[in-house]
């Protein structure tokens, strides 16, 4: 079935039921003797089942065929920036920045993804990783699924249509969409390219913070959160399904498409979400705040408070805190920091990191404001002021990154050199 993708449920984590075509999810069952039509079964979950009921999350899939008839899998040999292994090599304490990668000819979402940025083994259960996408092929008759985690992607330029297994999810540059675990899915280029971030988090699945004395409302409301109605395709063609798998790319082939899901129940979902609709708040006395009031997602991990991954915007807001040094501090973080711009400058950085860009400052490294950023915000007379046009993100993360071996080779030169030539303070 095709047409217009549009339609959505409101709110993040609900248990929806969806079906699009009249009678065919189960009433008051999960797994009735015969399914309507003969329709196959199958839970997908997100989480143990023995989870914490607050924290379970699982779908029921009443789907063409069951996902259990394929071949077995055999390596993938394309995507030759996809998910390569980091290098052996110690890794060394220094800061990071990456411009934006070009595009390569031809190459759709899948083929178009290139590894920056890892920081656990899949295997772990825990831990981020950071890849860079950029395309400009539809996916015809190919599905990828990560069975390494969920993906969260972040739009640069160009929209991407999500058509998954669970519904059809369109996501534009100042968007965010989470495919979850284990969910097949291909990507249509509605803008002919695309390119963007696409954050792996094989930890705990991402959840809104918890808001602390800010009260019941604040930051990303549950409301804003989209999610698609059930959506199908019916295709006996020849279709080719990538698997990302402990880290590496396996595929095979089946005889149908596997978006053949007719109808869903359950709270494991794609789902969208406008980051124009985060309600930020910010200081409205003086200094500036530490950036966890930006937490859009969080992944917690074993340790409370210590996130397996945080990920925090910094979109436009007015700056208004009195005798401040208003842009971020110099700081050493016991957290890592991956950060990426989706549009506008970033107010730590006159220079250098640009839409599409990325850096990296891991566990304790000296940064903050370049020069030139800290020469402006010392002489910059305090009025009120709106930063505008601006949206950067940052993927903080409790786990040491590992830049994988074409991110080490392609960083820029000379990423220090925008803190060199500090004036020393002068004593009296
Ligand atoms: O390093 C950065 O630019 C990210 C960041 C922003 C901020 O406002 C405070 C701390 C922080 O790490
Ligand atoms: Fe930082």
């Amino acid at each position: 079935m095709s047409g217009s993708a549009g339609t959505y449920i409101p709110g993040f984590g609900n248990h929806v039921s969806t079906e699009a075509v009249a009678g065919t999810l189960p009433v008051g069952r999960n797994s009735p003797q015969r399914p309507a039509f003969g329709l196959y079964a199958e839970q997908l979950s997100g989480t143990a089942f023995t989870a914490p009921r607050h924290e379970n999350r699982r779908s029921w899939l009443y789907r063409l065929r069951p996902s259990a008839e394929h071949p077995p899998f055999t390596k993938y040999e394309g995507a030759p920036q996809f998910a390569r292994a980091t290098t052996s090599d110690p890794l060394a304490p220094n800061r990071l920045r990456w411009d934006p990668l070009p595009q390569r000819a031809g190459a759709d979402l899948v083929d178009g993804i290139t590894t920056m940025l890892v920081n656990r083994d899949p295997a772990d259960l825990e831990g981020v990783a950071l890849h860079i996408y950029a395309a400009n092929r539809n996916m015809e008759r190919r599905v990828f699924v990560n069975a390494d985690g969920e993906l969260l992607f972040v739009p640069q330029e160009g929209r991407l249509e999500l058509l998954t297994e669970l519904g059809r999810v369109v996501v534009a540059p100042g968007q965010i969409a989470s495919v979850p675990r284990g969910v097949r899915f291909r990507a249509l280029l509605p803008d002919g390219a695309a390119r963007g971030y696409a954050l792996e988090n094989q930890g705990a699945m991402f959840r809104l913070p918890d808001l602390g004395p800010i009260g019941a409302n604040g930051l990303a409301n549950p409301r804003d959160f989209e999610t698609p109605v059930a959506w199908f395709e019916d295709r006996d063609e020849p279709f080719e399904v990538i698997q990302k798998y402990m880290g590496v790319l396996w595929r095979t082939e089946l005889h149908h498409s596997p978006l053949d899901v007719v109808a869903w129940h359950g709270n494991l979902a794609p789902w969208r979400y406008d980051l124009a609709h985060f309600n930020t708040i910010n200081t409205v006395s003086f200094d500036h705040p530490d950036p966890s009031i930006f937490t859009v997602l969080t992944s917690p991990s074993d340790v409370p408070g210590r996130a397996n991954a945080d990920f925090v915007i910094f979109p436009p807001r007015w700056m208004v805190a009195e005798d401040t040094f208003r842009p971020p501090w110099f700081h050493r973080n016991i957290m890592s920091e991956a950060m990426g711009l989706i549009t506008g400058a970033y107010d730590a950085k006159a220079d250098g990191f640009q839409p599409g860009g990325l850096s990296l400052h891991n566990l304790l490294a000296g940064h903050g404001p370049d020069k030139a950023s800290w020469d402006a915000a010392t002489k910059a007379e305090l009025k009120p002021h709106r930063l505008s046009g601006t949206m950067a993100f940052m993927l903080e993360s409790c786990w040491p990154y590992r830049p994988t071996l074409f991110a080490s080779e392609s960083a820029q030169p000379d990423y220090d050199a925008c803190w060199a030539d500090f004036p020393k303070a002068q004593l009296p």
